[in-house]
């Protein structure tokens, strides 16, 4: 399917109040496979995720063909001597927007970088796409906007040294963004319907939630290890074998 054509007010304006899926596998996983990662994004759009997020280049070229809702992109990869691992060059924009993404997810966290954020930016709204600054605190999120970002993201909350330990949403982070006016997407450890509702209420424009729909492992993992530990405890049996 061709990229969304809408402008990119409408575009914003079909994903707020909404859910976006991200559709990701890790490397090495059974899904970890373009034509998987699309039948996760076909499947999650019949759920009624209103846009999907999606990594990698082939991934987003197989998933462009498979569903008509708009798609952040981003590309994930270590270059150079930075932690900064989301989409962090200007080559890396240019392949996520080739391969169909509407919008481009880019690490905005402070740390040190390859390329200037504002540059990053820039490339994106050059090319008539809207880009989301992935930040981990209140402070590099408005770094983000004011270098030019469209949206920023709970995303690195937790994913830093500086803001790792961190359980569940990151509604602190939320707040902070709703008392100082920006206006934010909730993304990251969303595991609940209740969480989401949460995240709205806090005032986030739309959410974005993963592994608690697309990452099976994980969601198996959770019922196992609860499985396990009750198992463990033969005297709270009530059907004893
Ligand atoms: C930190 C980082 O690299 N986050 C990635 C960003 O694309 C993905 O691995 C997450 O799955 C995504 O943010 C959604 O979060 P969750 O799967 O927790 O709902």
């Amino acid at each position: 399917m061709p990229p969304v054509q809408t402008k990119q007010g409408d575009l914003l304006a079909t994903l707020d109040g909404t859910m976006v899926v991200s559709c990701q596998a890790e490397p090495g996983l059974p899904l970890d496979a373009p034509g998987h990662i699309a039948a996760m994004a076909r499947s999650v759009v019949l759920g009624g995720a209103s846009g999907v997020r999606i990594e990698g280049a082939a991934n987003l070229t197989a998933v462009r063909a498979a569903v008509d809702v708009p798609i952040i992109g981003l590309i994930k990869t270590k270059r150079g001597d930075t932690e900064v691992y989301i989409t962090p060059t200007l080559d890396d924009v240019t392949s996520v927007i080739a391969a169909g993404a509407d919008i481009v997810a880019i690490d905005a966290t402070g740390r040190p970088r390859l390329a200037e954020l504002k540059a990053m930016f820039s490339a994106v709204a050059a090319r008539a796409r809207l880009s989301m600054g992935d930040v981990a605190t209140l402070d590099e999120g408005r770094r983000a906007l004011d270098a030019g970002a469209d949206l920023i993201s709970t995303t690195m909350a937790g994913y830093t040294d500086y803001s790792s330990d961190q359980h569940g949403p990151a509604f602190g982070l939320m707040e902070e963004f709703a008392r100082a006016g920006l206006p934010f997407v909730a993304e990251g450890r969303i595991w609940t319907p209740q969480e989401a509702v949460r995240c709205f209420e806090l005032g986030a424009r739309f959410i974005v939630v993963g592994g608690a729909i697309t990452r099976p492992d994980a969601i198996t993992r959770r019922f196992a290890d609860e499985v396990a530990s009750w198992s463990a405890r033969p005297q709270l049996r009530r059907n004893p074998r």
